[in-house]
């Protein structure tokens, strides 16, 4: 379509996140269609921006990439989106670089970003076997200057639409490159991330008394993260169909996922009539969800679920009330004076001591 349309040389910038030496195709096709005398550039510009905090990373990134090839023309192009980003992002924020670096940076950012969620969330599958506290690991650990704070809340798995796509380009890029060791480490991060949706779910069938069927089970939070209404490998649709597969009824609450959304993603359509026995229910707010539910299932950390009245959540649920806090966004001493019985990544919190 650029060919065709520009009479004039253009600078095709790629933003999406790409496979390493995808502009060396991109360059191959513009070439072979190219009019005479009109020759384009390809740039990489890849995108960090974040769902939920988009605008302010567009506004102060912690940095732009730029990769160009080592050619006059190529730097030329290299300069042109400088000076673009130049009018509201400090100079030094500005990295230019080659285009395979540049490329394969923004996919092993994203890979190393995974590979840190998995870490903290290994190290919770052992806090969980120990009595360790995730949370403190995490404190301890991050506040070593070289690993840093961020990025290091235990959960029951990252979702989101680049991670796993992410991680699994590198792999595929490893195997085709002939280094296996190296597929096989980036992999890790993604099976590590499968089992700890796992090892969620079955947490709450066998602290439910090894079975889920038929009873009613209140899912808060549906989106992969909060503020967004986004649901793709979003870790509460891996929980919720394993839930429904052992025959539990969920009561599914988020303040921004559409119902038909959720229906979509966990395979349930509209039933004709709403039952009591409904495999899926979407509940319009957070104490509907819970009435009459044996647990509380937090799935993504919505700000407003730390602000509910648990005292009234629990006394609307079955008994013994059950809270599964996969976010560790709720205050579990307080759920536990209230009568809770409360598991949360990477702690036991009703059996302290030693
Ligand atoms: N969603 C996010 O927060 C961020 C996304 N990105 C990257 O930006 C890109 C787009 O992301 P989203 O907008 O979230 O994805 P999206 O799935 O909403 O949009 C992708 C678009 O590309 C089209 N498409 C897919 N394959 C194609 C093909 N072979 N040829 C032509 N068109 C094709 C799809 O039809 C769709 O319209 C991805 O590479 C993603 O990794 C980067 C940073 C942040
Ligand atoms: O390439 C992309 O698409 C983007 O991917 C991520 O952004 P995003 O997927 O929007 O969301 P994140 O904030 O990274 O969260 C991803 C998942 O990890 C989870 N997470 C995050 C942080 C943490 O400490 N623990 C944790 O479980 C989140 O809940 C979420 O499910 C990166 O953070 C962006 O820099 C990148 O541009």
């Amino acid at each position: 379509h650029i060919v065709r349309t520009a009479s004039q040389p253009k600078i095709v910038v790629e933003k999406s996140t790409v496979p390493v030496r995808a502009a060396e195709s991109i360059c191959t096709i513009l070439r072979a269609n190219e009019r005479p005398g009109v020759r384009h550039t390809v740039l990489s510009n890849p995108e960090f921006l974040a769902e939920g905090s988009a605008v302010q990373d567009l506004l102060r990134p912690d940095r732009v990439l730029i990769g160009g090839e080592r050619t006059d023309k190529g730097q030329e192009a290299v300069q042109r989106l400088v000076s673009v980003y130049a009018r509201w992002v400090p100079k030094e924020r500005l990295v230019t670089m080659n285009l395979w670096s540049s490329e394969l940076s923004k996919l092993v950012a994203n890979a190393m970003l995974a590979q840190r969620i998995s870490s903290i969330n290994a190290a919770s599958a052992i806090c969980e076997a120990t009595g360790a506290d995730v949370s403190e690991v995490a404190q301890a650990v991050g506040a070593d200057s070289r690993i840093g704070p961020r990025f290091l809340c235990a959960s029951l798995g990252f979702g989101g639409s680049c991670f796993q796509k992410d991680v699994l380009n590198l792999v595929y890029l490893c195997e085709c490159l002939n280094l296996p060791e190296v597929a096989r480490y980036w992999e890790s991060v993604v099976t590590l991330n499968q089992y700890q949706k796992y090892r969620f779910a079955d947490k709450i069938i066998v602290d439910l008394f090894n079975t889920v069927k038929g009873k009613r089970i209140a899912v808060l939070g549906f989106a992969f993260k909060k503020d967004t209404g986004d649901t793709r490998e979003s870790p509460a649709i891996d929980v919720c169909r394993r839930l429904i597969d052992e025959g539990a009824l969920l009561r599914v609450y988020d303040p921004k996922v559409a119902s038909s959304q959720i229906r979509l993603d966990l395979n349930q359509p509209e039933p004709d009539e709403a039952s009591d026995a409904a495999v899926l229910t979407v509940c319009s707010d957070a104490y509907s969800a819970a009435e009459g539910a044996h647990a509380v299932v937090i799935c993504t950390e919505w700000s407003e679920f730390s602000q509910l009245d648990f005292g009234r959540i629990f006394a609307s649920m079955a008994k013994p009330a059950f809270v599964f806090d996969g976010r560790n966004v709720l205050d579990h001493e307080a759920l536990l004076r209230i009568g809770f019985r409360v598991r949360a990544v990477g702690k036991r919190l009703d059996c302290g001591g030693v």
